[in-house]
Parts: C-alpha cells; sequence; structure tokens
C-alpha cells in the first residue's frame, strides 16, 4: 500500500485513511534515501552493512512483541478470525529472517556479536517492549505489526521494480521483504488490523469513548512507528543527527 488505491483494488480501510492522511511520513518511511541509493546502486557498502548489523538486533527484539501478539490473539479466544494462522506464519518467517541474516553478516565479514545496539535501535527495541505490556490492546498492537512488517515490504519491492538498478548482491535482500509472498502476508495483517479498528470505531455505548481511544492511540502508535522507521534508515545512513530521542 502507498496510501493510493492500486489499479484494480479498491481498498478503503483506516490502515488506508491513515497512509493518506499522514502522507509525508509514510513516503518518508518507504521512499527513504537509503532505500532509494539501493534502487539506483549508489547505496554505500558500509551504511548496507550497518544497517544489517542494527537490523538483526532489531529482528530478535521483534520476535518477542509478534509472539506477545500471537498471545493476546489467542486470548480473544476467536478461533474463526484465521489470526493466529496468519501470525504464526509471521514468526516462522522471523526464523528464516534470523538465519539470512547470520548468513548475510557472514557473507559481508559483518561480526554479529560484535554489533551493539545504535540509539535509534534502542529506542526502537524499547518502544516493541512497551507495545508488549498487557495493558496494550490488541488492536493498537495489530496495527503497529502491520506498520513495521508494510515499511520494509513497501521499502524493498521499491528496490525490485522495473528500472531499478539495484546491484545484484543485495537483490537476494531485497527479495526477502519485496517479494510478493510477504506483500500477502502484509495484506493479511493490514485485514487483521482494519477488522480490529472497524469493530473499536463502530464500539457500541457505553464503550464508545473506550473505543475511540483505542483508534486514536492505533493512530499515533502508526505515526511513531514510521518515526522510528525514518530513524532507523537514517541510522543505516550515518545520516548525522538523525532524531534517535525517544518518542513521548
Ligand atoms: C527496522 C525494521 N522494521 C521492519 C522490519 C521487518 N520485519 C525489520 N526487519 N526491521
Amino acid at each position: 500500500m502507498d496510501g493510493k488505491s492500486k489499479p484494480g483494488v479498491p481498498y478503503g480501510g483506516m490502515t488506508d485513511t491513515w497512509a493518506k492522511k499522514h502522507r509525508l511520513i509514510y513516503i518518508g518511511a518507504t521512499r527513504h534515501p537509503f532505500i532509494l541509493s539501493i534502487r539506483d546502486g549508489t547505496v554505500d557498502l558500509s551504511a548496507f552493512k550497518r544497517w544489517l548489523g542494527q537490523d538483526y538486533i532489531f529482528v530478535r527484539a521483534f520476535v518477542p512483541f509478534v509472539a506477545s501478539v500471537l498471545i493476546r490473539a489467542y486470548k480473544k479466544g476467536d478461533e474463526s478470525s484465521g489470526d493466529m494462522e496468519v501470525i504464526l506464519s509471521g514468526l516462522g518467517s522471523l526464523n528464516d529472517e534470523i538465519a539470512w541474516f547470520k548468513q548475510e553478516a557472514s557473507k559481508w565479514g559483518v561480526d554479529l556479536s560484535q554489533v551493539a545496539p545504535e540509539k535509534p535501535t534502542q529506542h526502537y527495541c524499547r518502544f516493541l517492549e512497551e507495545l508488549m505490556r498487557p495493558e496494550v490492546d490488541y488492536t493498537v498492537a495489530t496495527a503497529a505489526f502491520w506498520a513495521i512488517e508494510t515499511v520494509y515490504q513497501e521499502s524493498f519491492a521499491h528496490c525490485l521494480e522495473e528500472g531499478s538498478k539495484t546491484p545484484p548482491e543485495l537483490q537476494e535482500a531485497c527479495q526477502r521483504w519485496g517479494n510478493d509472498g510477504f506483500g500477502h502476508y502484509c495484506s493479511s495483517l493490514r485485514n487483521i488490523a482494519d477488522r480490529q479498528l472497524e469493530k473499536a470505531a463502530s464500539g457500541s455505548e457505553p464503550l464508545v469513548k473506550v473505543s475511540e481511544d483505542v483508534v486514536s492511540k492505533a493512530e499515533v502508535t502508526f505515526l511513531r512507528v514510521l518515526e522510528y522507521e525514518v530513524d532507523f534508515w537514517n541510522m543505516s545512513c550515518g545520516t548525522a543527527g538523525h532524531s534517535a530521542a525517544p518518542k513521548p
């Protein structure tokens, strides 16, 4: 999703509305200069290696977050929704992703045991921990989950589009998140988030206030994900003065 409806794919859930409403930051996260440099073949390989080491740390922290969403899906007890199956498949891919990072790191001569988390990585991982707290609503957690995966899907898919000059040695990395299967997985996550948001938005009295709070908390969480993603790309580029401060 790019905040616009795709040809032949009419879509109009809450997540789509947010992507359009917050288009500038959405584009900032999904068309970041780091991604554009991969796509046009000018990427600085030391930036790619920095990204690789930092993202390995992020992905390890992302696993317990996804597991926490799985537990919440189970506790909701709505077996017919199919949420658990989607989330479980995501956990399976993260297992492959971790193995891929290790393999890729050895290919590029990055010693993962020596990589220390930089500030933006620390802050993003702390944010994931906050989202694991029991008081965080399933709706908010699924919106964050969808946004985190979708930023990568849209970013790396852009590097594989026709006309891109992505260096051959980086194509596998782009395929990992830019492939159609990952795109379908992100659509399933979007459907889960949208269904939850819709339920919350149409919440019946007297829970109306609580439901409205959940929807606005989910939107704020979506924006925070985009900001953390931009900070993460900035750090990868080595952009001086990236805004790495923890968000309020
Ligand atoms: C920072 C970040 N954001 C998202 C993804 C996709 N799982 C990732 N690997 N790293």
